[in-house]
């Protein structure tokens, strides 16, 4: 078992990552001394819980703790006012009070819904991040918590940090194929704003990640979840630095929301966002090894790096309009610098995303 900090100044957090952690919760919510009097509510979704639901409430309630569970719909779609309000009403019919704990047991779907009720229920109580995804590495730290509008993304949030992180690694073994590929454009994404020896190492250790080898996987997991802490630590409010951990996301976030929110996992729309980030550096002058490079890696782990035909160019544009990285008229974009560096961009006009996006369509995808 390994132990990271995220270090906030006046307080800190531990992230757990080992095998077997979910069924010793009980024990780490003691240690946490988290109240035994006050129900504790577990979020989680129909995918997760018949898989690891049970042996999550035997351990809390062999500890002493009552609990009270809701089951949500898996998909990003669950990230809405409407689930929302209904994990509320779950909260208060269970008695939850202010000293409870609600607890996110799933991906980064669950982490952020029940994330956002742990930030408003009650002006705010404690929560506990438990991560099944390999995404979840990036989202079950930092804090930012969420739901989604039908124009915008992440749209209707709170910055609201967990107790712990409980990061049990072999519940990584029962994801579907597609979801283990979105979840390491996460980790790709750290190597390339932050470290390139662990881009070159996620590019060397492509075929172990995606066969989920479990050395692997809890090296790359701890590497980014350590750059991610870094980051947070630093910026916990994304008043500067923090904002480079949205490389890929300023075009990924309108990609699903004119998608519905079921064309593209987020993994896949962030891919295709940090190719067209990469292209948008280029057409600046950087050199056209950076944007091949940066194909190369995403399309190694079977991730989508063009742009599909069919999407609208003015809907995408639109939908940019509406996200939070457009700010005072302008575009906010992470465009690389290397790999393993980038830089914050408030410059970028639509005229050059037009152009990423036209060309994103002409390109080949490589798998
Ligand atoms: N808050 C943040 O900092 C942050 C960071 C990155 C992403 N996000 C958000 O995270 C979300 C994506 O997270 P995700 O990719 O984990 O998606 P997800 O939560 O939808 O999980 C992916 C799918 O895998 C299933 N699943 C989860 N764990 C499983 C397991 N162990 N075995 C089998 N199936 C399992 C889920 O039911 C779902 O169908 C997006 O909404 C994104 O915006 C937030
Ligand atoms: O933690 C952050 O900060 C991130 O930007 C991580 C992203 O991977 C994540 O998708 C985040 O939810 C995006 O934040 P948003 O503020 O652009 O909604
Ligand atoms: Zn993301």
């Amino acid at each position: 078992m390994r132990t990271l900090q995220v270090d906030l100044g006046e307080r800190s957090y531990p992230i757990y990552i080992g095998g077997g952690l979910l069924a010793k919760a009980g024990s780490y919510f003691e240690d946490h001394q988290l109240s035994k009097k006050s129900p504790v509510l577990i979020v989680t979704d129909d995918h997760v819980a018949p898989l690891y639901l049970k042996q999550v409430e035997e351990s809390l309630e062999n500890s002493g703790y009552r609990t009270v569970s809701k089951v949500v719909k898996a998909g990003e779609k669950s990230k809405s006012l409407g689930v929302f309000e209904a994990v509320m009403t779950t909260a208060i019919e269970g008695g939850l009070d202010r000293r409870s704990v609600v607890v996110a047991l799933g991906g980064g779907v669950v982490g952020d819904l029940a994330g956002f009720v742990a930030a408003s229920y009650m002006r705010g109580v404690t929560f506990v991040q438990m991560p099944t995804t390999i995404l979840a590495h990036d989202s079950s730290v930092g804090g930012k918590v969420a739901v989604n509008h039908h124009l915008a993304k992440n749209m209707i949030g709170a910055f609201h940090q967990p107790e712990m992180v409980l990061y049990d690694v072999e519940t990584l073994q029962s994801l579907p194929e597609r979801e283990v590929r979105a979840g390491l454009a996460e980790m790709v994404k750290h190597g390339l704003i932050w470290d390139a020896e662990f881009a070159d190492w996620c590019r060397d250790h492509t075929s172990k990640l995606l066969a989920l080898d479990a050395d692997t996987l809890v090296y790359g997991l701890t590497k980014g979840c350590s750059i991610k802490a870094q980051v947070v630590s630093d910026d916990e409010r994304e008043l500067g630095l923090r904002a480079i951990l949205n490389l890929g996301h300023t075009l990924g976030h309108a990609l699903e929301a004119i998608g519905g929110y079921g064309e593209f996992l987020h993994g896949e729309a962030i891919s295709i966002g940090m190719a067209a980030a990469a292209l948008i550096a280029v057409n600046r002058g950087a050199d056209r090894s950076l944007y091949e490079e940066t194909v190369a890696l995403l399309s190694g782990f079977g991730l989508p790096t063009v742009m599909p035909k069919h999407l609208d160019e003015e809907q995408i544009i639109g939908a940019m309009m509406h996200d939070k990285k457009f700010k005072e008229q302008k575009l906010v974009f992470i465009l690389p610098l290397s790999i393993g560096k980038v830089e914050i961009v408030s410059d970028v006009t639509v005229e050059e995303v037009r152009r990423a996006i036209r060309d994103l369509k002409e390109e080949e995808q490589h798998v």
